[in-house]
């Protein structure tokens, strides 16, 4: 379990993004560590390992793997719950909704199985009923990773504070704030709102994104011709 409280970075490069692969991704979360992360999020088996082998904190693993005509693509089935599992990761994160699966399980067979065989297991909502049925399947955390991702949650606030907080006043989970967090302002909301801790991965890992990001800042507020 992740008692304490603070920053978890998800430390994650899709292929064909310049830091693709493990190599890139275990030397980020060494410097995630550095500045003082207490846990790091990953994605697929190599990245889970890599960063396991290379820093001493708890790492939440998840696999992203979209499968056609299924939205769910966050660990989408018990086997891949498993390898995550099996590559190291402390705590295995899976969508939390009650979509279909590709591999026709529901949520709630593959967290008995999961906890089952003392998996601990972070359930990744977009609602709040989400987050009430999976507090009742007795998943260890639940986190607002989804919300803007799925088709009924497009127009939540950047990030969901407001869900963090439902969350914590109608569970007894650790909430975790997770998606879309871009200041500390934010962050410090979220913790002050309940959540045991908060994720931000794009904001600090995504040197794209933290570019193009300075870049239209300036760019619409000087006139750069
Ligand atoms: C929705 C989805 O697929 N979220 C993924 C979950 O692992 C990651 O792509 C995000 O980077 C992570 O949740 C952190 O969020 P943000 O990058 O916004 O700080």
């Amino acid at each position: 379990m992740i008692t304490d409280r603070g920053l978890v970075v998800s430390c994650q490069a899709y292929e064909g993004e310049p830091l693709f692969g493990p190599l890139h991704m275990a030397e980020m979360a060494k410097a995630a560590v550095l500045g003082g992360a207490i846990g790091i999020r990953a994605n697929g088996t190599a990245d889970i390992s890599a960063i396991k082998a290379a820093v001493n904190v708890p790492v939440i693993g998840l696999l992203k793997r979209q499968v056609e005509d299924y939205p769910v693509y966050i660990t989408p089935t018990l086997e891949d719950a498993l390898a995550v599992h099996e590559a190291g990761a402390d705590i295995v994160a899976m969508d939390g909704t009650r979509r279909p699966r590709p591999d026709g399980r529901t949520l709630k067979e593959v967290v008995e199985e999961l906890m089952g065989q003392g998996i601990h297991v972070m359930a990744d909502v977009s609602t709040l009923e989400e987050g009430l049925y999976a507090a009742d399947l007795g998943v260890h955390y639940i986190s607002t990773t989804l919300s803007g991702y799925t088709s009924y949650s497009l127009d939540t606030h950047k990030p969901d504070i407001g869900l963090v907080a439902r969350l914590v006043q109608e569970t007894r989970l650790p909430v975790i704030a997770e998606g879309r967090f871009t200041s500390a302002d934010e962050m410090i909301q979220a913790l002050n709102a309940g959540a045991r801790f908060v994720v931000v991965g794009s904001a600090i890992t995504r040197p794209q994104d933290i570019t193009e990001r300075y870049r239209k800042s300036i760019e619409a507020a000087v006139d750069l011709n």
